[in-house]
């Protein structure tokens, strides 16, 4: 049976996730944590041995520069790769900049967590009054994407809606060519992917929170299904701790 290996890995700590701000299509640079992550990443892939004919990342910086140290690290600089809007982070609409554990203190942690991992319940919109609207909004990145598909929040349904046609049309045809693919993209934009490979149930996906910086791989069949699900490169004990703290970014306390 011919199997297909893909590394996947949430962008290093950004400075937003430092500040405990919900960031979305935030463009925030990466943390000093955020950068020796990253370079952690790519020590740990080259220590594996992976070498990657094509990369994939979305548009925004912590996820790009990312995907930079992780290439460089494997003396891979020049490697082949395309950006999409469609493997951005979910928009967090009008939550965009407000602080986690402030939010949860005002709307409760039940409400937080329901925003932060449900599957179908959408943050509030952002509205055209809001303080990181144009700076998002009427970015020179998001010219060419049209109107209809433009959010202004996302569940991690409507993000798994827009983040499929671009999994199925531009990555799948390359490993299906036998391509070593490497995703660098976001906490939900992976969720979604991982949901729709895995077929987790609305309950499963809203309990994974993805750890920053540590890359995971997937074994996939010639019909995309897993042979090998969500393994990550890292020690098991540091992935555990790690995804914990995602989870109680979104406490009161
Ligand atoms: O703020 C965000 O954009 C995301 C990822 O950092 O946060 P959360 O983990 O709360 O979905």
């Amino acid at each position: 049976m011919t199997t297909y290996k893909i590394i996947m890995i949430r962008h290093g700590e950004s400075e937003w996730n430092k500040l405990n701000k919900f960031c979305g299509w935030f463009d925030a640079d990466l943390s000093e944590k955020g950068v020796e992550e990253a370079k952690s990443a790519g020590v740990a892939l080259k220590e594996a041995g992976y070498q990657f004919d094509m990369a994939y990342t979305s548009v925004l910086k912590r996820a790009t520069v990312t995907l930079d140290y992780v290439l460089d690290a494997l003396d891979q600089k020049d490697l082949p790769t395309k950006q999409s809007w469609r493997l951005n982070e979910r928009h967090y609409g009008g939550l965009t900049g407000l602080n986690k554990a402030e939010t949860a203190q005002k709307y409760g942690d039940a409400q937080v967590h329901t925003w932060r991992r449900s599957f179908a319940t959408p943050p509030p919109a952002m509205e055209s009054d809001h303080q990181y609207y144009q700076t998002i909004m009427e970015d020179e990145r998001y010219k060419d994407v049209s109107p209809e598909d433009m959010p202004k929040f996302e569940s991690l349904e409507l993000t798994i809606k827009r983040a499929l046609p671009f999994w199925n049309e531009e990555i799948v045809p390359n490993i299906k060519q036998g391509k070593r693919i490497i995703i660098s993209a976001h906490g939900n934009s992976l969720r979604g992917i991982v949901k729709y490979l895995d077929n987790k149930s609305e309950d499963e996906i809203m309990a994974l929170n993805l750890p920053t910086g540590i890359p995971f791989y997937y074994e996939l069949d010639e019909n995309m299904k897993p042979v090998v699900s969500m393994q990550f490169l890292g020690d098991p004990e540091t992935v555990k701790k790690a995804m914990e703290a995602v989870a109680a970014q979104g406490k009161s306390k």
